[in-house]
């Protein structure tokens, strides 16, 4: 197949849009992306992918004329697109909106137990799991869901764990105005679990403290007892 890339569907500006892409991170941190990234839009993407994505089917040896096989590379690259791989796209990087801290709540504000759902960027299958947040509020506060929407903007990528706990950190500082950010997240790889070592008891446990959470070993022993480890 073609490189779809320099087909006529290339825009300009691909280049600028991957850049900004978690400008905002210390470089370490940035999802490794190549600077034509946003080249394609998006139905160009599924379309590239489902066609790599029917040649890997017919190298297996399946049948695509089989009515429950025709559809999954479309399938697929849609779920890759919008669904699995959606945070790629800084478009849906939420806006953390912020409320002043009116009522003058000095105390850690735990987000437990979100939901977390990644990638793999070694085997390309599911991570899933939960994370944990708090952070210890000052002149602000933030509306509850965007805590767990950082998470998931960060999640829906190809990842590792530690990048993935330091990103979420790093956002939630920046957007909170506070280095006092502690992220926890426990995750099960069907990496490990499916394949390789199968092993299906195990579970990755990573985490960031920032600023007194770094600091304030009680602190951190407080956390940890609100999210019930
Ligand atoms: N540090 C880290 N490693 C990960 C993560 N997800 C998967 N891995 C590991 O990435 C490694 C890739 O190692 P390789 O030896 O190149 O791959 P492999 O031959 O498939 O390794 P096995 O899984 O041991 O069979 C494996 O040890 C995976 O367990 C993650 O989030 N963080
Ligand atoms: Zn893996």
């Amino acid at each position: 197949m073609d490189n779809p890339l320099s087909a006529a569907t290339a825009v300009a500006g691909g280049a600028a849009a991957a850049t900004a892409v978690d400008a905002q991170l210390p470089a370490d941190l940035r999802t490794p992306l190549r600077p034509d990234a946003f080249a394609l839009d998006e139905e160009a993407k599924i379309e590239a992918i489902a066609g790599h994505f029917r040649e890997i089917m017919q190298v297996l040896g399946l049948d695509l004329t089989d009515d429950s096989l025709n559809g999954t590379p479309r399938r697929v690259a849609k779920m890759y697109v919008q669904e699995w791989f959606r945070g790629l796209n800084p478009e849906y990087r939420p806006d953390v909106r912020l409320f002043e801290n009116r009522y003058q709540y000095q105390q850690m504000l735990v987000e437990r137990d979100i939901t977390l759902f990644s990638c793999c960027e070694h085997h390309f299958v599911p991570i899933i799991g939960k994370a944990h947040v708090a952070y210890l509020p000052g002149e602000h506060v933030v509306g509850l869901s965007k805590l767990n929407r950082v998470v998931q903007y960060f999640a829906r990528r190809p990842q590792v764990q530690e990048r993935l706990t330091r990103q979420i950190a790093e956002e939630l500082k920046n957007a909170l105005h506070t280095d006092n950010v502690a992220v926890l997240i426990e995750a099960d790889h069907l990496c490990v679990m499916s394949r390789g070592v199968n092993d299906t008891s195990s579970s990755t446990l990573t985490a960031e403290y920032g600023g007194v959470f770094g600091q304030d070993a009680a602190l951190r022993q407080e956390f940890l007892r609100l999210i019930g480890k």
